[in-house]
């Protein structure tokens, strides 16, 4: 069974617009695990546009799913949050600090080396080790070559092309599973996953153990609610 991981970065995001405590990220991150959520992703970004680095601490604390915290080890202070904060998974971005969202995965033959160096150290404390890549078979190649627990396939494509052929769409996706579960690196998805596209790709993709959804679930939610909107990602999962 998939397990749907839920991204609170837009909570905070509508937390800071106006510098109070509204909504509380905290609240809403443990009703989201009541309503069903198994995980809770964050993305702490060097800017703090979204979540702050005292969230990540305090989701700890009172968290009882599984804790994913993304981002780019590059920044020393990242490594540092993920190290005190020991969340159960580290998805490693190689996103730039000003980029607006995540937009490509790790090469990861050209930086294999600093790869390595990040896996271990993380793994070395305990904490499972998942990188993001796009869905290319020489790419997931390479990641086994990192040693990394898990890949994380950057779903973005998925998603723009699902409308128009998601026959189309999903083929990469199942070729970079099929990939990964030859290889035995456990496999997570995300990005603009959302209630349209989410259940072809859990049908469709093999060995999908964790999903990380948050854009679109969070929009879902200002029509459905958080609780029923959690409820429906959950019942798109197979
Ligand atoms: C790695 C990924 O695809 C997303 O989790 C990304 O972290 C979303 O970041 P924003 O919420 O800042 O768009
Ligand atoms: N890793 C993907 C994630 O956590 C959320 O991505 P999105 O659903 O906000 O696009």
């Amino acid at each position: 069974m998939t397990q749907l991981s839920v991204n609170v970065n837009k909570i905070a995001t509508l937390r800071n617009a106006r510098g109070g405590n509204t909504p509380n990220l905290i609240q809403m991150a443990l009703d989201a695990e009541k309503y069903g959520a198994q995980g809770i992703t964050v993305h702490p970004r060097p800017d703090e546009r979204h979540i702050r680095y005292s969230d990540v601490y305090e989701l700890k604390e009172v968290l009882t799913t599984e804790f994913n915290i993304e981002g780019n080890p590059k920044e020393e202070k990242f490594i540092a949050l993920v190290l005190k904060t020991q969340p159960h998974q580290v998805t490693l971005v190689p996103d730039a600090t000003n980029q607006i969202t995540s937009n490509h995965g790790w090469n990861t033959i050209e930086h294999k080396d600093f790869l390595i160096k990040m896996i271990d150290k993380f793994k070395e404390a305990g904490i499972r080790t998942s990188i993001f890549v796009d869905p290319d078979p020489k790419i997931i190649e390479g990641a086994k070559e990192t040693g990394t627990d898990r890949i994380e396939l950057y779903t973005e494509s998925y998603a723009q092309n699902f409308a128009t052929n998601k026959a189309m769409a999903i083929e990469p996706f199942v070729a970079a599973a099929k990939k990964a579960n030859e290889l035995e690196i456990g496999l997570n998805a995300g990005h603009d996953l959302s209630l349209e596209n989410l259940r072809y790709f859990s049908q469709n993709i093999p060995g999908l153990l964790e999903v990380s959804i948050g854009h679109a679930l969070v929009a879902d939610a200002l029509y459905f609610g958080w609780e029923n909107t959690i409820r429906m990602y959950r019942n798109e999962l197979t």
